[in-house]
């Protein structure tokens, strides 16, 4: 599983066609897909779906993983290669019950949450925000790497992906922190030139 160069996205995210953004992202070198149709402006039913198949084929061309967000319906129909859930989201135990096979990604952003969650079953950890972000409406206050070295003291057998502000300038500092990877929204999906900004991630 390479989480290195990880791509959250939803059509709310794009000022032009996501899947021109998604494809040029894929030919560039991310390495996994998040689905995350979320927030103001973001599609519903059919039309999320619609949207969900076409991502998804894009990431089968290019050997991305396939990752949806939150919805775990869609997990099946668009044969996603794991879920992403949040502390206010389904369960991992659930997910895992509904999709033994399915990798399961968890965001955890302070110890509370740590002690209050089934690590074991999480198969990666979302740890964030690691700096301030203004993509997610309900992000909770910027954490630092510090919250990544933690984490990879208490678990270095889980990997883990740095999320929040991450762009091509501050990305090395959490890589160097421990993390196995770095997911972004805004740093991709309004960028000027997606290769080079993924080159430099
Ligand atoms: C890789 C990754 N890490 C963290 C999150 C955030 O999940 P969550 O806290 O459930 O918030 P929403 O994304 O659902 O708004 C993520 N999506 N991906
Ligand atoms: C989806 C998401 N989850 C976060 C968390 O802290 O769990 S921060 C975030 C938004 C990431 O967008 P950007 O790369 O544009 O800052
Ligand atoms: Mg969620």
């Amino acid at each position: 599983m390479n989480l290195r160069k990880y791509f959250i996205m939803g059509s709310q995210n794009c000022d032009h066609s996501p899947e021109d953004i998604l494809e040029e992202a894929a030919k560039a070198g991310i390495t996994a897909f998040q689905f995350r149709e979320k927030g103001g402006g973001s599609l519903t039913g059919q039309d999320k779906l619609a949207l969900g198949y076409r991502l998804r084929n894009i990431c089968a061309r290019h050997h991305v993983l396939f990752f949806v967000n939150d919805d775990i319906d869609l997990a099946e129909p668009l044969e996603a290669d794991g879920i992403h859930v949040g502390q206010d989201d389904m369960r991992p135990e659930k997910v895992k019950e509904m999709y033994p096979n399915k990798i399961i990604g968890l965001s955890v952003s302070n110890q509370k949450e740590v002690e209050n969650s089934p690590i074991q079953l999480a198969d990666y950890l979302g740890a964030g925000p690691i700096f301030t972000t203004s993509t997610k409406e309900d992000a909770k206050q910027a954490v630092g790497t510090e919250w990544i070295k933690t984490l990879k003291q208490q678990y270095p057998g889980t990997p883990i992906v740095g999320i929040g502000g991450i762009t091509e300038q501050n990305a090395a500092f959490v890589m160097e922190a421990g993390a196995d990877g770095v997911a972004v929204i805004s740093a991709i999906a309004g960028a000027d030139n997606i290769e080079t900004v993924i080159r430099r991630l």
